[in-house]
């Protein structure tokens, strides 16, 4: 007989080619915590020999080998989640409390992500936890100059893993993560030779756990937060070399130089938001902006109910379900407070949109009843 069960929480392994992705999931695997662990694998190219590569017992690990994951195979990860929810359900296998996507190092992550987001089945019974993305110390910056599919990875990740730093040829490591931080300012960095490295925990990045979320969610407000503090006490961060700020650090400008198409900042808002208001930025950013939101991540107090917050989450114009909080995370900040990373889209046109939504009058802006108007907005977005 089937039964319900707990979400899994799913948790994206990238990095580019040959970054170290299958030698840091052989350690992680050695770690009693990846008992009840799935683990697919998908390569690129005729013959996989990945999954031979990764040491362990059992059938938890799965093989997709027919191409790369963010195009051709993207049907067969569905399949192969649906597989292992059906093999849950009726007892076949234990509840699986984490599954594990390592996915080939040209994969651009956004698809991947949106598989599992953006399938009403798959999303019933999963849940991304995040994406892990290996760097190597050797190559790493040649790659990311090279490849906008490892700046992705990099740019989406919520935690950076800097493999081969120990070698000859490893680039000194506040170069590469002055680099790292240009893409991402926010992301955790760990050096994959650190003990930490090899523990299950790395897995975890708290965009979801059944079991405490209200915890997790307050740690990726904290990094969020930490950078904020960093930025001259400003609310926004500014990550983008056509920053107007003429004093601003000139080295700030030289680690952006080649990544000026991709930003990260926040909005930072005290006043509950009214949740049409809300629903109408996202519905418009999401449909007419999707291709160029990589990532938003946001907790947002709404006026109905101001004391349980909302988390969202979406990648491009996939949103997860809006999951609202028992409570905040930290009582004494009950800001909204959005994390968005965009690719050929101005920070200050986010901006100047939500704050057209929220009714606030600027100059040069168009007026919320005229973005209301707007044929793009879709319905769907229900807080
Ligand atoms: N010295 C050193 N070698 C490493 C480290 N991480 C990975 N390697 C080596 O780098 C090579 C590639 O590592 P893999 O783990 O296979 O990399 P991958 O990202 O899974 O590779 P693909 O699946 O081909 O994309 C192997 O020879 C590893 O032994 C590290 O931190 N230090």
């Amino acid at each position: 007989m089937s039964k319900m069960l707990e979400k899994v929480p799913v948790t994206i392994l990238t990095g580019f080619l040959g970054a170290g992705k299958s030698t840091l999931l052989n350690r992680i695997l050695k770690d009693p915590d990846m008992r009840d662990a799935a683990v697919i694998i998908n390569e690129f190219g005729d013959v996989g020999i990945d999954h031979l590569l990764v040491e362990s017992s059992g059938d938890s690990i799965i093989e997709l080998s027919d191409g790369c994951l963010c195009c051709t195979v993207r049907g067969e990860l569905v399949d192969t989640l649906a597989m292992l929810m059906d093999n849950m359900q009726t007892g076949r296998i234990r509840p699986l409390k984490r599954v594990v996507i390592e996915t080939t190092g040209l994969a651009d992550p956004a698809p991947v992500m949106q598989a599992i987001m953006g399938n009403p089945i798959i999303a019933t019974n999963f849940d991304l936890d995040g994406m892990v993305t290996v760097v190597d110390a050797v190559n790493g910056l040649q790659t990311l100059d090279n490849h906008e599919e490892a700046r992705k990875q990099v740019a989406v990740a919520d935690r950076l893993i800097v493999s081969k730093s120990e070698m000859d040829g490893a680039v000194p490591l506040a170069e590469l993560e002055a680099r790292l931080r240009s893409l991402n300012p926010r992301a955790p960095i760990l050096d994959a030779g650190a003990t930490e490295a090899g523990r299950a925990s790395i897995l975890v990045n708290g965009l979801y756990d059944p079991a405490s979320k209200i915890a997790d969610v307050g740690r990726w407000l904290h990094d969020e937060m930490a950078l904020d503090a960093h930025d001259h006490g400003h609310h926004h961060g500014h990550h983008d070399h056509e920053h107007d700020d003429h004093h601003h650090n000139q080295n700030a400008h030289d680690v952006n130089r080649h990544d000026g198409s991709i930003r990260s900042f926040s909005i930072v808002e005290s006043q509950p938001i009214d949740p049409m208001a809300l629903e109408m930025f996202i519905d418009l950013l999401r449909s007419a902006h999707g291709e160029q939101l990589l990532r938003m991540k946001a907790i947002v107090a709404l006026s109905d109910k101001p004391d349980r917050p909302v988390v969202l989450h979406g990648v491009q114009n996939i949103f997860h379900a809006p999951v609202r909080l028992p409570a905040w995370p930290d009582p004494s900040d009950r800001r909204t407070r959005m994390v968005i990373i965009t690719k050929d889209l101005q920070e200050s046109f986010v901006k100047d949109l939500f704050d057209a939504f929220l009714g606030k009058p600027r100059v040069d802006t168009p007026d919320r009843a005229a973005l209301e108007n707007n044929p793009l907005a879709i319905p769907g977005m229900r807080l």
